[in-house]
């Protein structure tokens, strides 16, 4: 379970996350929806202990990451907002770094790295350097840096940006499949649709805030709309920073 509670966080003047509190359980996806700037990043950066927050607490199965961060980097796969490649090490020895890092070891390793690249359809671009990748290229050794340990939760910001149709249908169908067994996933979005086609459950962010949380069903019967986006609109009052 990865839970955040009573998050407050301010950058000067910005309050950035004023008393965010919702979980996210396992064997859902759970989608942060929010305009821009509506705190989505800055909640996900101080889950996995890249920010400190002013006051409250995230947790994962219970740990705060600030206070013990190598023991949830343990539990957690992390898809950033920004991430940064090794230009010269090819997208097989990327992966295989992370899993290094993750304390994998030989053959195991060998065949988990093997496994994500075969899942997400990455065959062709395993042996070339990083260098050229195009965006959806990058995107994809990110992902499968974030998921070749098999973590219990998954926290993704933003994950389909610069994903052609076919890789955003392979991402999706690697999400309901690590939900379904057993993971919690949490990640981050502006795009409706792709909350609306994945999402268990939707904690709708506002300037800090959560603003309204439910299935994308009980949003829409909350508000009285039959589309998830109409429902949306009227949670947060404009449609100002997202995209259909
Ligand atoms: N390091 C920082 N310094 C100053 N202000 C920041 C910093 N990080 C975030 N903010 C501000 O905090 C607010 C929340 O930003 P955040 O990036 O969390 O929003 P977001 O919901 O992820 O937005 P987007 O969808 O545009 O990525 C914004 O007003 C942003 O400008």
């Amino acid at each position: 379970m990865i839970e955040v509670k009573s998050l407050q966080k301010t950058f000067g003047d910005v309050t950035a996350l004023d008393s965010l509190t919702f979980s996210a359980p396992e064997g859902q996806i759970t989608g942060l929806l929010g305009p821009n700037g509506a705190g989505k990043t800055t909640c996900l950066r101080t889950i996995y202990g890249l920010l400190k927050a002013d006051s409250g607490e995230a947790l994962i199965d219970g740990i705060d990451a600030n206070k013990e961060p190598l023991e949830v980097r343990r539990k957690i796969g992390i898809f950033p907002d920004k991430f940064g490649l090794y230009e010269r090490l090819t997208a097989r020895e990327q992966v295989a770094y992370f899993a290094a890092l993750h304390g994998m070891e030989g053959d195991t390793a060998a065949a988990a790295v093997e496994e994500v690249m075969r899942r997400l359809d990455m065959t062709a671009i395993a042996d070339r350097r990083a260098t050229g990748f195009s965006q959806g290229q990058r995107m994809k050794v990110a992902l499968a840096q974030a998921i070749v340990h098999r973590p219990k939760h998954l926290i993704l910001d933003e994950p389909s940006r610069g994903l052609d149709v076919m890789s955003t249908r392979i991402l999706r169908d690697l999400l309901r499949e690590l939900r379904d067994s057993g993971t919690s996933i949490l990640f981050s979005s502006h795009v409706m649709q792709e909350v609306a086609a994945l999402c268990d459950q939707v904690v709708v962010v506002a300037a800090g805030k959560v603003a309204a949380q439910g299935t994308p069903t009980e949003l829409c019967e909350q508000t009285g709309e039959s589309a998830l986006e109409e429902a949306f609109v009227k949670i947060i009052g404009t449609d100002e920073g997202i995209a259909a």
